[in-house]
């Protein structure tokens, strides 16, 4: 890929990035960047009026904060980082520097401000390179920063207050957040908008460029270019590295750090280089990032389904920001433990810390905690009750198949649910998800000429509820296993209208099929061997009359976009193990649903994605 190189030029180091801002991760790692995230635990409270500039104090808090994590881990000697990225961002408006609000009113006075005004936003990085020197942190700084202007509508009081009463200023300098739905407070955006959001990720590469890209002969700029090179030389990139010579760049561009300040350039030795004392260095193997983050994956996993489990999310939605104490007090745990956990969230990036305490992200408010319209707690509650003994299991059932695993875990094959308990725990998981995915899959085709649809295998109808909605014309029916339906009605949304939805018992391989236009399977099929989903659309493709529809939705990619579709690509590895473990399926890509559609003598098919996360296939009954 052409854009790789300069990025790639961070791949072989130990990349660590200094900041719990969610937006910066992704960002960087949209761009292709491996790191390990340490949010920085410097206070921003530097004398703003001792700065001649708004950029400068941005760029002194960046760095100060990069250089907190660089020592913090350099003394922890774990893992201690070659290079550290810092950032701070901050809004300007009539020479006063804006950060995050503290609270309502602050985002109140922030926004009103800002409001019908154009203002700066300043960003400032900075890369730091580390290297231990007789065991003394040895840091090398390069530091810049980015400036945009935004210019903010007229704005009613009233709107104002809707925004702040949404919760997004909260975390965000100025009070908005451009991305989200600060976006519609934006009349214009003058320079990088990324650099609004949280990180200017084109000067950030072109300074890598500077870095690590040796002047060109006879190239006149030479180590003051200031541009991304031609993509040619983005690829002679790939091996300056083994150069051995000092950068010039570095040496131009750097400032020194403090008490650990030195001049060597920061670039590893090349394959066998000399160095000046004429010493024969190895080449080090390339830092393996990807690795250790898959050893370590479980304990993310694990420390969120505990927050989780312990409801410490609901706690700080409620009555956060609070002291690890005071948690620990509110969910019964003790206060040591309380406290690990706690900075565990706060570094995986669920929860921000801040001198008030501990407070929940925006993900966190939105997706952890246990009630609400977005909640995935029940998903994260049923993985770590259920999924996760399954998985430990996963070396028996490799060896001697589901069976074993099932029973280690002390389950039986026969029946899917032991107990109402575990059925509404594997339902909670359910909803969760299929309300995150249900208005994707409701509309990613025009339904409006079926009148009734039925949704096999819809569990809590949380589908059923969306297509509804979208369709006013449209009945659904929810079949569903009678331990299933038994529990559904406890899912049912207060309000809304239920008279459109009717939920019937039944098996789908077993019983007669409500009658219906359109035979909705959504994320189903994964679940069952080739076997039993040729006997399930056989059993659909009987009762739907010509003209009639199945409209399937899985977590399969459009097989072109497989390899662009990296995070996705990862989840549906993990896919085959599942199916090992919890049953005998298997993920199938949007090509060989639409073959076995077409097999079952639906035509016309169609594919199309819903969200990130499915793609929906839509076909049509041919006459027999
Ligand atoms: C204007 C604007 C800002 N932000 C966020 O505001 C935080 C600034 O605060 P910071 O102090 O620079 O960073 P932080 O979040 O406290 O993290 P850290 O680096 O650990 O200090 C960062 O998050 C940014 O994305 C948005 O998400 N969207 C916007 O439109």
């Amino acid at each position: 890929m052409v854009l790789c190189p300069v990025i790639g030029k961070l791949l072989h180091k130990h990349v660590v990035l200094a900041s719990a801002s969610p937006r910066r991760q992704e960002i960087l790692s949209n761009a292709g960047l491996r790191f390990e995230v340490v949010p920085s635990r410097f206070k921003e409270k530097l004398c703003k009026a001792s700065f001649p500039t708004p950029s400068a104090y941005a760029v002194e808090t960046a760095k100060q904060k990069a250089l907190e994590v660089a020592r913090r881990m350099h003394q922890k000697d774990l893992r201690a980082p070659d290079v550290v990225i810092g950032a701070d961002t901050i809004v300007t408006i009539g020479g006063l520097i804006l950060e995050k609000p503290v609270d309502k009113q602050d985002a109140y006075r922030m926004l009103s401000r800002l409001n019908g005004k154009e203002h700066s936003v300043f960003t400032g990085v900075v890369i730091v390179h580390c290297s231990d020197r007789d065991g003394r942190l040895h840091t090398e700084v390069l530091d810049f920063y980015e400036e945009t202007t935004v210019k903010f509508s007229e704005l009613s009081e009233e709107l104002l207050w809707e925004y702040i009463d949404s919760g997004e200023p909260m975390d965000k300098a100025g009070g908005y957040g451009i991305q989200a739905l600060g976006g519609m407070l934006v009349e214009h955006v003058r320079g990088d908008f990324l650099n609004v959001v949280g990180f200017p990720l084109n000067h950030f590469c072109k300074k890598l460029a500077q870095l690590y890209c040796p002047p060109c002969p006879g190239d006149a700029w030479g180590a003051e270019r200031d541009s991304i090179p031609a993509v040619d030389t983005f690829e002679d990139l790939s091996d300056v590295e083994g150069g051995g010579g000092s950068d010039p760049a570095w040496g131009d561009r750097g400032s020194c750090g403090g008490e650990e300040a030195g001049a060597a350039p920061p670039p590893a030795p090349g394959p066998r280089d000399t160095d000046l004392n004429g010493a024969v260095e190895e080449k080090r193997p390339p830092f393996p990032t990807g690795l250790l983050e898959l050893m370590e994956g479980f304990k993310a996993s694990k420390a969120l389904f505990t927050a989780c489990k312990l409801n410490v999310f609901d706690v700080l939605r409620d009555q956060g920001p609070l002291k690890a104490v005071d948690i620990a007090r509110k969910i019964n745990a003790s206060v040591r433990g309380t406290g690990r956990l706690l900075e565990a969230c706060a570094a995986l990036g669920l929860l921000h810390k801040t001198d008030a305490g501990y407070s929940n992200t925006e993900a966190a408010d939105l997706h952890l905690v246990s009630d609400g319209a977005h909640s995935l707690h029940g998903l994260a509650v049923y993985n770590d009750s259920h999924v996760w003994d399954l998985f430990t299991h996963l070396d028996l059932a490799a060896r001697d198949g589901a069976e074993q695993a099932r029973g280690a875990a002390g389950m039986k094959a026969d029946r899917l649910f032991q107990s109402a308990e575990t059925t509404l725990l594997f339902m909670r998981a359910m909803h969760g998800l299929s309300k995150l995915t249900a208005r994707d899959v409701a509309t990613a085709f025009d339904l409006s000429r079926f009148t009734s649809a039925c949704d096999l295998g819809g569990c809590t109808g949380a589908l059923a509820h969306e297509l509804a909605r979208e369709y006013p014309r449209l009945q659904v029916t929810v079949f569903d296993l009678p331990d299933i339906i038994e529990h559904a009605r406890a899912f049912q949304p207060d309000g809304q209208r239920t008279e459109h939805i009717r939920f019937v018992p039944g098996d789908f391989f077993t019983d007669a099929l409500p009658r219906a236009q359109l035979y909705v399977l959504s994320r189903v099929l994964h679940d069952w061997p080739d076997d039993r989903v040729h006997h399930l659309l056989t059993r659909i493709s009987s009762c739907c009359e010509p003209g009639g529809g199945v409209l399937v939705a899985e977590a399969a990619a459009m097989e072109e976009e497989e390899a662009a579709a990296a995070a996705a690509a990862r989840r549906r590895g993990l896919q085959p193990l599942g199916a090992l473990l919890l049953g005998a399926g298997r993920p199938r890509s949007a090509r060989e649903l639409g073959q076995l559609l077409r097999r079952h003598g639906f035509r016309d098919v169609r594919v199309a994605p819903a969200g990130d996360l499915l793609r929906v296939v839509l076909g049509t009954r041919a006459a027999p």
